[in-house]
Parts: C-alpha cells; sequence; structure tokens
C-alpha cells in the first residue's frame, strides 16, 4: 500500500479522479450548512438515477432473479383469450406454484445496501406485478391470495425449464413498446439534471436579494426555460417510438396496481396485517422526482392552497388534489426527503420573481414552458389512453369481445388510478396558476 504525504497531494490525486465541483462537494467546501444534493443521494451526474446500474442480487437470492427472467417469456394477462395464453396457463400455474412454495429469505445480509436493497424491491415487485396479473380470474373468486411466504424450496418445474416454444410477436411487441417508455422516462430524468444543478445552486445563495445573486438567477431562469424546452420534445418523441395499441392493450394492463375499489379489496397479501387496505398504486411516470422537483422549486400549487388567478375551474375542484403528494410515498425516502428540502426553502424563487421586477419575465417564461408541456402531456395521453380504450382491441391482446368493456373500464383511468384528463389538465392550470400577473 502507498502512503499520501499531505492533503495536498491527495487532493491533487482525487482531482483527476473527479471533477472540481464534485471534490468540493464531498470535502463540503462552500456549503457549510448548505445544501449538499449527495446527501439525499441525489448524483451529480445522474440525479435521481443510482450512478451505477442496480447490481444484480447474490446467489443466495437467484430465485428471485431467476423468476422474473422466466416470467418475461413465459406469463400471459389473465384477459387474454387467445391460443397461445391458453396453451401456455399450465406453465404460468407451474411458475405461481413455485412462487407460492418460496421459502422466506433474509435480506439481513445486505441491509446496509441500498443498491442491492432497490434491486429487491425492483424484482419483488415486477413478480408481484406478473404474478397478480396472470392468474385466470373467476367471477366467484375475485380476490387472488397469493404469499411468498411459504415454507418449501424453490425449485422451476420442468414444464417451464422445458420451454415449450414461446410465440415471440407478442412478447417482442410488448417488450419494445415497454422499452420506448422506460427510455422515455429515463431520458427525461437524466435531462432533469442539469435542472437540479440550477436548483442546488438557488438553494446555497447565500442571499437572494444581492444584484449578483439575481443577475444569477435570471440567467439561471433563461436555461431552465431551454431545459424545460427540451424535456417537451423528449415527451413527445413517444410519438415516433411507442405504438399507442401496444402500450395501452399489451403494457400497460401489467402496470395496474391494487386499488381498493368500494366494496371489492385489494390484493391480499398473506401475513400481512390489513393489506387489502393498502394504497397500492401501480407505477406511473407521475413518480418522476425530477418532475416533482421542478414544481417545486417553482413553487406550482397543485393541492390549490394558494390565492391564484384564474380560480379553479369545478373540475379542477373535482380532481385528486393531493395526487402528486400520493405519488411521493412511492419514491426512496432520500429523494422524498430531497423535495421536502426544495420546498421548505425560506424564499421560493417565484416569490423572489414576485417581488424583483427583472426576475418576472424570465420565471413566467419557465412557467409558459411548463405549461406547453403539460399540454402536450394531455394529448399524449389522449393518444394512448383515452382513444385507445374506444377501439377494438388488437388479436393479440386477445381480449375476449365480451370483456373489452371490463379491459378498457380502467380508459379514464392512469395506473397511479386518477381520472385521466381531469387530473392532467387540473395540474396543467394549477401551472398556469403560477404565472405573475403583474409582469
Ligand atoms: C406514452 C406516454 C405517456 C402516457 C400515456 C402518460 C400518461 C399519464 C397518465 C394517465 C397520468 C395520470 C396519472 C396516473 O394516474 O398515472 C400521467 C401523469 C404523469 N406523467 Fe405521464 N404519461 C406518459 C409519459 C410520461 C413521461 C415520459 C413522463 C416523464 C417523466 C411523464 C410524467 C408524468 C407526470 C410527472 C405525471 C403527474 C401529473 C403531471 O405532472 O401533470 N409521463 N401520465
Amino acid at each position: 500500500m502507498s502512503f499520501v504525504s499531505s492533503p495536498l497531494h491527495m487532493l491533487e490525486r482525487a482531482r483527476s479522479a473527479f471533477d472540481v465541483k464534485t471534490l468540493e462537494r464531498v470535502l463540503n467546501f462552500g456549503h457549510q450548512g448548505g445544501f449538499v444534493p449527495q446527501e439525499y443521494d441525489v448524483d451529480a451526474h445522474t440525479g435521481f438515477f443510482p450512478p451505477e446500474p442496480l447490481p444484480k442480487l447474490t446467489a443466495e437470492f437467484s430465485i428471485w432473479e431467476e423468476a422474473l427472467e422466466k416470467a418475461q417469456g413465459l406469463l400471459y394477462l389473465a384477459s387474454n383469450q387467445t391460443e397461445e395464453a391458453v396453451s401456455m396457463r399450465p406453465q404460468g400455474e407451474c411458475w405461481r406454484d413455485a412462487v407460492r412454495s418460496w421459502p422466506i429469505l433474509d435480506t439481513g445480509s445486505f441491509s446496509s445496501n441500498i443498491r442491492l436493497l432497490q434491486r429487491a424491491h425492483l424484482v419483488l415487485a415486477w413478480v408481484l406485478h406478473f404474478y397478480a396479473h396472470s392468474i385466470p380470474k373467476t367471477y366467484h373468486i375475485p380476490t387472488p391470495r397469493f404469499s411468498f411466504l411459504a415454507p418449501s424450496p424453490f425449485r422451476l418445474p420442468s414444464a417451464v425449464d422445458e420451454q415449450h416454444p414461446i410465440p415471440e410477436c407478442v412478447f417482442r411487441h410488448r417488450t419494445e413498446t415497454e422499452r420506448g417508455f422506460y427510455t422515455v422516462s429515463a431520458a427525461v430524468e437524466l435531462k432533469g439534471v442539469e435542472m437540479l444543478q440550477i436548483i442546488e445552486a438557488y438553494m446555497n445563495l447565500p442571499n437572494v436579494t444581492e444584484s449578483t445573486a439575481i443577475v444569477k438567477i435570471g440567467r439561471d431562469l433563461v436555461a431552465l426555460a431551454k431545459i424545460v424546452k427540451d424535456l417537451t420534445e423528449i415527451f413527445a418523441s413517444v410519438r415516433d417510438t411507442i405504438d399507442p395499441e401496444a402500450f395501452f392493450w399489451l403494457c400497460r394492463p401489467w402496470w395496474n396496481g391494487s386499488e381498493v375499489k368500494g366494496s371489492q379489496p385489494g390484493w391480499i397479501y398473506e401475513g400481512v396485517p390489513n393489506s387489502a387496505s393498502l394504497d397500492l398504486a401501480g407505477p406511473s411516470a407521475g413518480q418522476s422526482s425530477v418532475m416533482h422537483a421542478l414544481d417545486i422549486f417553482l413553487d406550482i400549487d397543485h393541492k390549490l392552497t394558494q390565492k391564484r388567478q384564474p380560480a379553479p375551474t369545478e373540475a379542477n375542484k373535482k380532481s385528486e388534489q393531493g395526487f402528486m403528494e400520493r405519488m411521493r410515498k412511492y419514491m426512496p425516502g432520500k429523494h422524498r426527503e430531497y423535495l421536502a428540502r426544495v420546498g421548505a426553502v425560506p424564499r421560493s424563487v417565484r416569490e423572489v420573481a414576485r417581488t424583483t421586477p427583472s426576475l418576472q419575465e424570465p420565471y413566467n417564461e419557465v412557467v409558459a414552458a411548463l405549461k406547453r408541456l403539460r399540454d402536450i402531456h394531455i394529448r399524449i395521453a389522449c393518444l394512448y389512453i383515452v382513444n385507445q380504450s374506444t377501439k377494438t382491441p388488437p388479436t393479440a391482446s386477445g381480449v375476449a369481445a365480451d370483456d373489452v368493456k371490463k379491459a378498457a373500464d380502467g380508459h379514464a383511468r392512469g395506473t397511479g388510478g386518477n381520472q385521466t384528463t381531469i387530473l392532467l389538465k387540473a395540474g396543467r392550470d394549477a401551472t398556469q396558476r403560477a404565472m405573475l400577473m403583474d409582469a
């Protein structure tokens, strides 16, 4: 082992490995009591994404990883009545039997490794969705019961391993569409890193009323408007890469969560008290931490707590005002803390712009850009969800004529469980309301 003789040498060596900004953050220069995103597991280069892809779980947990891998070529939606889907039902049942017979695995060995915990969460969440949505439902047993807690070793039966011929086309179509959706969402998240740098700079300004600070804020708002415009283009690119039919009928049903609807309970996790009453929304890009950060930084009032103009419409009032806050429950805890910290800044950028004439226009430009983004997003949701739900399902979906209405029943709902257009328009209108009127 070689020793470094002085802190200066150490600094020099470290400089070659990191950029200076990162280094300063690590050493906490200039951030005494300040805002350091890394403390909230927000990376300087990848933002809310981990800096590296999540590592696979160790051999001890291979049953989880293997089950997920196999599920992707094996399971069909319960609603799929095509010949292939029906012929694959026994293999699906074997897969679910195997999952039911899993032993309880102790995750203590990696309880301090956040990346492995995240990987475990990701793998088990998808296994759960594959499990729940592939169970052929009957009208008499509306509630699928399942458990990860039964005590016998997991082994996939040979019937599954032989891999009876699997029809490729439906899977490929679904996988490509799904990949397209994740890629666009990831592009938004990564483009958003530039925005997080602006937020960080604002949070660390010693005095937001100083003239140099005002010049900096003005410049950053101009840059932010450009970033939001770029984000809008990324959103709009879904139309080039994602097929609406495959999105609505082949992918999206797998993402639905367990909603508690009236007297019908949600999914029951055996061994978990009151699990049927848990609010377990499916994944939604509404959980994107970067988009929440932007809203919070600009002080967009989704909850309609501020008196702003124009007054909310009746439809605005009917939408779920706590939706964005509810979606934060699905984010990693540290990211929630990051958002709370940004929201707790003593003077929001909106407040500073309101009282600083030179900042009103650049602030309004960002808000206008975000409103346009939400307009485009509404059009996308109509194209991919509302319109699709009124169409005849494609043959590959295997949805039987009698079941079309049931399958499309959630047509006006997002995977997060809300009436799509009302919710998204309320978000767009809340954005518009942040506009400073006397500019
Ligand atoms: C095919 C593409 C897309 C469709 C059909 C779509 C649809 C929806 C729907 C239905 C909702 C309502 C909430 C729910 O219940 O889930 C929603 C919300 C949301 N989506 Fe998307 N979305 C798409 C792409 C994206 C992308 C790429 C992002 C980027 C992160 C995104 C960000 C959001 C956000 C932040 C919300 C919360 C509401 C808001 O901020 O206005 N969406 N989306």
